[in-house]
């Protein structure tokens, strides 16, 4: 199969609605960043972590249906069950709603990029899922570049 090639893009998701399945510390860490640009997230997983449980994103205790992904702009599946990711990906791409299995680029329709923000400034870097420690090293870099004192 040809390459894949993501095309880095800014989306709008303020007051989109956006699925989680699963409710693990993989999960967690998507919705921090998530919630950041004000998404609407919603969960659903067979359990949920605590801290969670404690946050105040809702969430259905129920084992994911192909139903599940209607109404969403996109979905995040962290379930770490590869056999379950798989079928999620296919259900996602008939259903039209965007797909990302954590840690599976394989199967992703779409990756985050590591973030850095400054007010109305957004730097988003990305390896092409080929390299998620080098995006995160080199946003590390300019996010010293920009809060050095140097620059400040
Ligand atoms: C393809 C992609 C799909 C996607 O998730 O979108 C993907 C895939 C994978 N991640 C892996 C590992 C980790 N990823 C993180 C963290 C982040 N990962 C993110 C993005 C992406 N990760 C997309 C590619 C982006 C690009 O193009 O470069 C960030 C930038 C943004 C976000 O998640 O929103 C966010 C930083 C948030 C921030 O710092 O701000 C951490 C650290 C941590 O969790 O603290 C670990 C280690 C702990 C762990 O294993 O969990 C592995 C296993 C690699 C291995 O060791 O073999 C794979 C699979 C693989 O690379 O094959
Ligand atoms: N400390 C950290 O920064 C991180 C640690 N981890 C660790 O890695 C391990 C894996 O973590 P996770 O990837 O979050 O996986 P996990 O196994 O903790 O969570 C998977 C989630 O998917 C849900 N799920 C599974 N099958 C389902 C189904 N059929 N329908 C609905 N929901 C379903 C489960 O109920 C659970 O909520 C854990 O030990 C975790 O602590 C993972 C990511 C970051």
């Amino acid at each position: 199969m040809k390459q894949k090639n993501y095309l880095p893009i800014a989306i709008n998701i303020t007051g989109e609605k956006i699925l989680i399945i699963g409710g693990g510390q993989s999960a967690w860490k998507k919705i921090q960043i998530l919630k950041r640009f004000d998404a609407e997230v919603e969960v659903i997983a067979l359990e949920i972590c605590d801290d969670l449980r404690k946050s105040d994103v809702p969430y259905r205790i129920k084992p994911y249906e192909k139903s599940d992904l209607k109404g969403y702009l996109m979905f995040y599946s962290c379930t770490n069950n590869p056999e379950l990711d798989q079928q999620i990906a296919r259900d996602g791409k008939e259903a039209g709603v965007l797909v990302n299995i954590h840690d599976q680029p394989e199967l992703c329709q779409f990756v985050s990029p590591a973030i850095y923000q400054k007010n109305h400034l957004r730097i988003a870097v990305s390896s092409n899922a080929r390299d998620v420690y080098a995006s995160i090293e080199t946003r590390n870099i300019i996010r010293n570049y920009f809060e050095s004192t140097a620059n400040n």
